[in-house]
């Protein structure tokens, strides 16, 4: 944990330290194993990991919905959990789950949560049209909720979550079911957000979008924060280094997972093997044996035994798999093999 002194920058929105949480009954899971965080005014900084790693516990107690069991949560200089309302009225939470508008229309909603967050009716009403015209949803705006589509209800979550942001706005998984399109009009209105001043902690699992958005990242696995750093920071062991992915033929079953049949397609040396799902594999290879990976893969399409190869700059993706992938269990994920293989 960090010096209890140093608990606060000047500029910090949200500062956790040593958060734990155990659920109780039968199963009694450690959902929160001693997390320490800060999101500071200016910031988006993205919580990253698994299903079940802990994330929406973290949410949860920052917003004061789950008591933890011991540690601090400090939210705009208000101690969150000994007086969670008053913390819960200077934060923004945009919930896994939408909440249901049925009988009212896109624009309607947002202007209703602005009018009930305590905006003024000017200041609502304009902020609700630049929300709906920067995220695409002015052909929506006045259907009703029950017509509208999964990603427009999303982005409709989303709009009334920031319609009048608190200092801190936490965003629970908000690109989900959204087009590619309006996605990125979303990552740009998130971005805005931490521009003007809000701090905010975005949990997604859309890594390679949201490594162009966030000032940092924090990767949490089974409770406990991995690695936390800047996007560049985390990358930095990967600098020099490629990302190798291919798509084995006829749908193919990587030899990490059990029950494989079929002829083994070795990986060429250079490459050290991160990810195998059925029918597409990764791994990562030093930039200066790129070339003979090439010839390689070239060669191995053209035997049939692979479908398409790509060579990418290592991503955060990669550091991700690497670091959740091999502090999980074996039969949970592939995990990087000796002898690298894939089947065909
Ligand atoms: N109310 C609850 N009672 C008991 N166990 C719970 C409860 N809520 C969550 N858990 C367990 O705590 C662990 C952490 O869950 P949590 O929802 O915080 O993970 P998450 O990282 O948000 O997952 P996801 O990405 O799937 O939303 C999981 O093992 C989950 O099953």
């Amino acid at each position: 944990m960090r010096d209890e002194e140093n608990v606060m920058g000047t500029d910090d929105v949200l500062t956790v330290r040593g958060l734990r949480k155990r659920y109780r009954g039968r199963t009694g899971v450690q959902a929160n194993d001693g997390i320490d965080l800060d999101v500071a005014a200016g910031q988006v900084v993205g919580l990253l990991g698994h299903n079940g790693a802990g994330k929406s516990t973290l949410v949860n107690q920052v917003v004061g919905l789950v008591l933890p069991d011991a540690g601090t949560i400090h939210l705009d200089g208000i101690d969150a959990v000994a007086q969670p309302h008053l913390a819960r009225a200077r934060a923004s939470i945009q919930a896994q789950a939408n909440v249901p508008i049925t009988g009212l229309t896109p624009r309607r909603a947002v202007e209703l949560v602005g009018r009930i967050r305590g905006a003024r009716r000017p200041e609502v009403r304009r902020r609700t049209e630049h929300l709906l015209d920067a995220l695409d949803l002015g052909p929506w705006a006045d259907t009703p909720a029950e017509k509208v589509s999964g990603g427009i209800a999303r982005l409709t979550a989303f709009a009334m979550t920031v319609v009048a942001p608190g200092r801190l706005v936490v965003l629970d998984e908000p690109t989900n079911d959204v087009d590619p399109v309006r996605r990125r009009l979303l990552w740009q209105q998130i971005r805005a957000l931490a521009d003007d001043g809000h701090a905010v902690l975005l949990v997604t699992h859309n890594v390679r979008e949201a490594e162009r958005v966030v000032d940092r990242l924090a990767i949490l696995d089974h409770g406990v924060v991995l690695a936390e750093d800047t996007p560049a920071g985390l990358t930095a062991p990967l600098r020099g280094a490629l990302t190798v992915e291919v798509d084995l033929a006829h749908d193919a079953t990587p030899t990490t997972e059990p029950g494989t049949t079929g002829p083994a397609v070795a990986w060429h040396p250079a490459v050290r093997p991160v990810a195998a799902t059925r029918g597409r594999a990764s791994g990562t290879v030093a930039a200066d044996a790129a070339p003979e990976v090439v010839r390689w893969a070239q060669a191995e399409v053209e035997a049939g035994r692979l479908e398409r190869y790509a060579l990418t700059p290592a991503s955060l993706e990669d550091v991700y798999v690497a670091l959740v992938g091999d502090a999980r269990p074996a039969t949970d994920a592939p995990t990087p093999a000796t002898t690298p293989e894939v089947a065909a």
